[in-house]
């Protein structure tokens, strides 16, 4: 593919095009990804949560991708799960394929490199991933689509305690964010609390080996060009790694630089459906140049897997018809993932 050709990528709510697919980023655009300040999110105040309320609706139109700061997760939690995710990979290959993502019914487990492609005119992607998700305390693990026991290596029992912390405190977030999304659509604040309980959320360590330059293939980067099938992702990024790179609506490549103290959070489709595509699932890919190996972990958050999906009133009007048939929720995500692996 030459540098000026464009591209499609089909997604789960239809094809979208890619201006250009040249691994170059648009210098200067990275101010284009807002930083959000999560600080007057907390206060007692509605006025103050409205303002921030505000700035993410902002964020969701115009770009689908913006960082948080200020988000009250602990940085230890942060850096002892990314020190999980170092120690599993650094398993042997035969340790991790034990617990094999495609021998679970549920999308649990190792996925090894090219295991997955996100692209689907790609070759696979160039990272290793380990999936997690909610972790049931008690046997009944339920069968529904999705729901399902999270699979542990046997030599690194010591991760199931950081990386569930992790969990957890991503869904105190993920659940504090669903309400700033819930203002910034004119809703009540607690409209998807009772969707939310946290058993519908998904998170991925990865790995990303480096990538040269040299002898580069379009087809087979860290990530391919996709959006995000969830309501929204909250992403750690290792610091200092760049890799991350997110599509403006002039169809340019922007780079989301890691920031210190920050997590990426982006709107996935199924809150582009809730919201008829007011807010935007944004396209994305990873491409890890730096010579050094990247870790990250995304959370991808939604609602519990019974909820349907249904646009919302509000974001119906002469000029936005209705776009999107309701969905269950499960179901919706299934679908995707089989597509993926
Ligand atoms: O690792 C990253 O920076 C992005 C990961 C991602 O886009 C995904 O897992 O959906
Ligand atoms: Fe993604």
């Amino acid at each position: 593919m030459t540098m000026t050709e464009t591209a499609t990528v089909v997604t789960g709510n239809g094809p979208r095009k890619i201006l250009s697919n040249s691994i170059d980023l648009k210098p200067g655009d990275f101010s284009t990804i807002p930083v959000l300040d999560l600080t007057l999110a907390f206060s007692p105040n509605l006025t103050d949560r409205k303002a921030v309320a505000s700035s993410l609706f902002d964020a969701c139109t115009r770009v689908g991708f913006f960082y948080v700061k200020n988000h009250g997760v602990p940085s230890e939690i942060i850096s002892e799960c990314f020190q999980a995710g170092r120690d599993f990979f650094e398993l042997s290959l035969e340790e991790k394929m034990k617990i094999y993502i495609k021998d679970s019914e549920n999308f649990k487990g190792y996925t090894p490199l090219l295991g997955e492609n996100t692209d689907p005119a790609g070759r696979g992607d160039l990272h290793e991933g380990f999936d997690v998700g909610y972790e049931y305390s008690d046997s009944k693990q339920g069968g529904k689509a999705m729901e399902g026991v999270n699979r542990w290596p046997e030599q690194l029992p010591g991760i199931k305690a950081p990386v569930t912390t992790y969990f957890s405190e991503m869904v105190k977030l993920g659940k504090k964010l669903f309400q700033l999304f819930a203002l910034s659509l004119d809703l009540e604040e607690g409209y998807f609390d009772n969707l939310v309980s946290g058993k519908g959320g998904i998170m991925r360590l990865l790995h990303y080996p480096p990538q040269m330059e040299e002898g580069l293939d379009m087809k087979q980067l860290g990530i391919g060009a996709h959006s995000d099938y969830e309501c929204f992702t909250i992403l750690a990024q290792q610091d200092g790694v760049e890799a991350l790179q997110v599509l403006n609506k002039g169809g340019e490549w922007v780079g989301a630089t890691p920031i210190e103290g920050t997590f990426v959070v982006n709107v996935g489709d199924m809150m582009a459906r809730w919201t008829n595509d007011l807010y935007l699932s944004t396209i994305h890919r990873a491409i890890n140049r730096t010579g050094v190996r990247r870790y990250s972990v995304p959370f991808f958050f939604g609602v519990d897997y019974e909820s349907t999906i249904e646009v919302l009133e509000s974001c119906v009007s002469e000029g936005r018809p209705r776009k999107y048939e309701p969905i269950n929720a499960g179901d919706y995500i299934k679908k995707r993932l089989s597509e993926t692996y």
